[in-house]
């Protein structure tokens, strides 16, 4: 019995039909790239696998139990990464991590993304990979069995994209998974890749500017 089960997921938007009965399966340490153009359904996907968006028809199983039944339980099971970065500007980082270190040393979690020498300083004061590695530090802070990351590597420079494949090897060498998107490669080896084909080209008179 795979550890996340997505069955027959469909999801319209307006009146578009954007995912298409998508079923997908994740185990332990296993990694799942969602790929496809701009308006396939990638971030809808994730959302509905992180529970914050409903399916209009589809089931989304955890260990066999319907993740709907029990979205407290499920979001316990999660780490979610949108393409919003979702801090705190006016805290600093210490402060916004805190939220989620319940307790623990937030020391070894600063380290990962190299941002130890920026603890103190507000976030507003970071530049966009700085808030992205942020963000990143809090995925791992919160411990969480499924990592759910929108386009993670946007922003990072070259040694930030390294540390960012060391982290999701060691999530998976600790039994974690990952279900990614992306534009760009990734470092994320032996990974499956779910492709969505994207919304078949219509001539919608709401999609073209007014005359
Ligand atoms: N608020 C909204 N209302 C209606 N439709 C929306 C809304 N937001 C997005 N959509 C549509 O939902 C579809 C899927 O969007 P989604 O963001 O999931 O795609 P994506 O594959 O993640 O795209 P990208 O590669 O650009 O990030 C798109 O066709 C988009 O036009």
């Amino acid at each position: 019995m795979p550890l996340l089960r997505a069955e027959d997921i469909s999801v319209f938007r307006g009146e578009r039909l954007v995912l298409d009965n998508v079923s997908l399966t994740l185990d332990a340490g296993e990694a799942l790239l969602l790929t496809g153009p701009n308006g396939a359904g990638k971030s809808t996907l994730l959302r509905v696998l992180a529970g914050l968006r409903h399916p209009d028809s589809g089931r989304l199983l955890w260990q066999d139990t319907d993740i709907l039944t029990d979205r407290t339980m499920h979001a316990a099971h999660i780490a979610y990464l949108g393409h919003q970065d979702a801090l705190k500007p006016g805290l600093t980082l210490v402060e916004n991590l805190a939220l989620f270190s319940r307790g623990k040393s937030l020391d070894e979690a600063l380290d990962v993304f190299d941002l130890v020498h920026l603890a103190d300083v507000p976030v507003r004061l970071f530049s966009a990979g700085q808030k992205r590695r942020a963000a990143l530090t809090r995925v791992v802070l919160a411990r969480a069995p499924l990592w759910l990351l929108d386009e993670p590597s946007l922003g990072l420079d070259a040694r930030s994209v390294d540390r960012l494949g060391t982290a999701l090897a060691r999530h998976r060498s600790e039994g974690g998974m990952i279900v990614a998107t992306t534009h760009v490669p990734l470092p994320l080896p032996d990974t499956r890749h779910l492709a969505l084909p994207g919304a078949p080209v219509v001539d919608d008179a709401r999609w073209h500017e007014p005359a």
